[in-house]
């Protein structure tokens, strides 16, 4: 089972090695204007899954969520260290 900051390693290495078929490449190269839209849409599925869909389904859209959190926390060059700091 993969952790938030794993995926953040993972991510953050595909962001250095630049992998051909990497939808995350593909996400960065779109840039933080993109993937901000994409956190609102994916942020309007998590509140729909959670008031109409069950459990299951929140929990894939909370994790989709958190992925694409990652991608602009990626493009922004913030680690999970600036981000915990606030907790
Ligand atoms: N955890 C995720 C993950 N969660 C969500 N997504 C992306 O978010 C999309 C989900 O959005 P939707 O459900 O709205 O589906 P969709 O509207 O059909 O998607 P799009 O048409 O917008 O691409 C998926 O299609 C993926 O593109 C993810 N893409 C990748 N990962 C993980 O990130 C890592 C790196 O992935 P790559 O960069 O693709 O190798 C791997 O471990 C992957 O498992």
């Amino acid at each position: 089972m993969k952790t938030f900051d794993a995926l953040y390693a993972e991510l953050a290495d595909k962001a250095r090695s630049r992998p051909e078929g990497s939808g995350t490449v593909a996400a960065l190269d779109a840039g933080v204007h993109a993937i901000g839209k994409k956190i609102v849409e994916e942020a309007a599925e998590v509140w729909m899954a959670a008031e109409h869909e069950g459990r299951e389904r929140t929990a894939e859209e909370v994790s989709q969520l958190l992925y694409h959190l990652q991608v602009l926390m990626v493009a922004t060059e913030l680690t999970p260290q600036d981000v915990y700091r606030h907790l």
